[in-house]
């Protein structure tokens, strides 16, 4: 069977899909060296990899992966135009590899225009319009980068660590960093459902995934909650390549 894995820059997510069994799903970090120890070594014949990791940790991963599964994993990446959707970059291979997953994992679903927010250490958002074709996005540093490049910039901002989903102004260091937060996420929130209008583009059709996103939910944003975005897109293309 084939093991699917989502490498970001923060965790890993895998999934596994035993014939006629439910699916295995995990979570982990790339550090954790009993990370793949889950895997029954016989019965995995194929890995299927999304990763947007440096070129030195992807190296680092396949040899893992080969050594616990004696398997070469396979990596796909960002494509000029894959599974009825269409890059909008000229370099499509310098678009993140689980922005254009997420979007085939979103376009196989809905077959219409739709956004995708993915909130992971970096939150992205992309457009798709009615045809597949990738309409650009955008890039931000997602709410614990932002804490922390707040943290490591300045030398009197401390505050704790738990997030907070109160947008109003704060009476202290801390409530005014973290409450902070909240209001910029807010107005993002705010941001993405005016564009959702302008596209005509419905609740249903705006896919949320990542670390962040019930939190985005919580401030207002409207849309459904796929936390193994990438995975179901990496399994479209690796299916279309196998042509299983
Ligand atoms: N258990 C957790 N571990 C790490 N981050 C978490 C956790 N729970 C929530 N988060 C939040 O999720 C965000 C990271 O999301 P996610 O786990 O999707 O990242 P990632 O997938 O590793 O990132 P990316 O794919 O962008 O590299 C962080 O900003 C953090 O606030
Ligand atoms: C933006 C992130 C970090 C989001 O995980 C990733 O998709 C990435 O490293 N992208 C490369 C740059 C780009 O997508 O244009
Ligand atoms: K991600």
């Amino acid at each position: 069977m084939t093991l699917f894995i989502d490498a970001g820059n923060t965790r890993i997510k895998w999934r596994l899909k035993p014939e006629g069994r439910p699916a295995l799903e995990g979570v982990g970090v790339l550090t954790d060296p009993q990370l793949f120890q889950a895997f029954d070594a016989q019965s995995v014949n194929r890995i299927a990899i999304s990763t947007v990791i440096s070129e030195d940790a992807r190296k680092k991963l396949h040899q893992q992966l080969y050594r616990a599964l004696g398997v070469e994993p396979v990596f796909h990446w960002t494509q000029s135009s894959q599974c009825g959707v269409t890059c909008a970059y000229d370099r499509p291979e310098t678009m993140g590899a689980d922005r254009w997953h997420a979007l085939i994992g979103a376009w196989k679903q809905a077959k219409r225009a739709l956004l995708v927010v993915d909130a992971g250490s970096a939150l992205t958002v992309d457009i798709l319009d009615g045809q597949g074709m990738h309409r650009g996005g955008y890039i931000l540093p997602g709410h614990r980068l932002m804490r922390e490049s707040l943290e490591s910039n300045t030398a009197r901002v401390r505050f704790g660590k738990a997030l907070s989903q109160d947008p109003s102004p704060g009476k202290s260091t801390d409530a005014c960093v973290r409450n902070g937060l909240s209001w910029l996420l807010q107005a993002l929130s705010m941001q993405l459902d005016a564009l959702r209008r302008a596209l005509g583009i419905d609740v249903d059709a705006v896919f949320l995934t990542g670390g962040d996103a019930p939190g985005l939910m919580q401030l207002g944003l409207e849309g459904c909650l796929r936390p193994q975005l990438v995975l179901e897109g990496l399994e479209a293309v690796d299916a279309e390549v196998t042509g299983v």
